[in-house]
């Protein structure tokens, strides 16, 4: 019997099966509690999910359409949305898996774009800086012959020294004086690592913001507090963690860094210095742990809902 009143069962077929979306995780390892933390809300979403190690993927060229390789077997058209969560190690590389995920028409949290651009300190900075977003003085040079005029640029000591690609508070140096910065500024040079210097925002105390944006929204906000005799506020570095609320002028900048770096998802750094708000960095793959502890946030649930809404999107088109 057909009568208007009864469900369209085509209808109803069609949209559960919408639903329902294959996402490829692109991680090294569920061990990962981030990586393991997403594939549960998607799990849990009525997705299905799959780790895709991005080191052990390949992409073929020249014979038709690009085609993405997991060791032999061919993921091209598997996946509705990808999920990546790229290492710093790895940046490279993975950065091309998901631009041919990308180019192929796959959905991504991140563009590939911005990953490279997120891993890199000086580049997100110059970005910041063009884009009118405070941030801390800084100044990156490759010179070993002018460094006391370079520590003269940015007011004086002290000053920090980061590696431009360095990760979880590890290669930040706080040089306390002109003697320590420069011994430190001219090893660095010398063996060829890149670094950037930048003023000690002194007045932060330790302490620093993390702000979690997904899908041009902020979800979750955290204040870390450094460790009694630590300036690096890292949770890896033993900072305390508490939830906050950030300030409208805070999330303005959280959201525009997001979207200025073409990302998705992204964890932003920030300090509040004698000036107002500063960004330090953003996080392509922000870690979920510590947010989700501090806040109560369900944070890889608001990245599938993301994804939801914008892989589906696509599929219509
Ligand atoms: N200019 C600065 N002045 C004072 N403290 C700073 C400054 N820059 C960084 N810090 C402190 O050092 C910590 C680590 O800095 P940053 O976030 O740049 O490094 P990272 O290794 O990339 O960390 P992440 O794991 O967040 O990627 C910050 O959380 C902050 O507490």
């Amino acid at each position: 019997m057909n009568s208007k009143f009864l469900p369209d069962i085509d209808f109803l077929f069609e949209n559960c099966r919408e639903l329902n979306m294959d996402i490829a995780l692109l991680s090294l390892s569920l061990n990962v509690h981030s990586t393991r933390r997403i594939a549960q809300e998607a799990e849990k979403l009525g997705h299905y999910v799959e780790l895709i190690d991005h080191t052990k993927c390949s992409v073929k060229l020249g014979d038709g359409k690009p085609k993405i390789f997991l060791g032999e077997e061919d993921v091209t058209n598997e996946f509705d949305a990808i999920i990546p969560r790229i290492g710093a190690k790895v940046t490279r590389h993975g950065a091309a898996i998901v631009k041919q995920f990308e180019m192929n028409g796959v959905f991504s949290t991140a563009r590939s774009l911005g990953i490279t651009r997120a891993r890199n300190k000086v580049r997100t900075l110059q970005i910041m800086a063009r884009k009118g977003i405070p941030i801390p003085e800084t100044l990156f040079s490759i010179n070993p012959d002018n460094i006391g005029e370079q520590i003269r640029l940015l007011g004086g000591p002290p000053v920090i020294i980061k590696l431009q690609e360095g990760t979880q508070g590890l290669g930040v140096i706080l040089a306390e004086s002109k003697k320590s910065a420069k011994s430190i500024i001219d090893t660095f040079y010398k063996m060829d690592t890149s670094i950037l210097l930048q003023k000690y925002v002194e007045e932060a105390n330790g302490e620093d913001i993390r702000i979690i944006v997904v899908g041009r929204k902020v979800v979750a906000s955290m204040k870390r507090k450094s460790e009694i005799d630590e300036f690096r506020s890292n949770v890896h570095r033993g900072g305390q963690t508490e939830a906050i609320e950030p300030t409208q002028r805070e999330k303005h900048i959280a959201l525009n860094a997001t979207k200025y770096l073409g990302l998705g998802v992204a964890g932003v750094d920030l300090m509040r210095s004698r000036t107002g708000p500063v960004l330090i960095e953003v996080n392509a793959s922000p870690g979920l742990k510590g947010i989700e502890a501090a806040t109560g946030v369900n944070v890889a649930k608001h990245i599938i809902q993301f994804v939801e809404k914008n892989a589906l999107r696509k599929r219509k088109k």
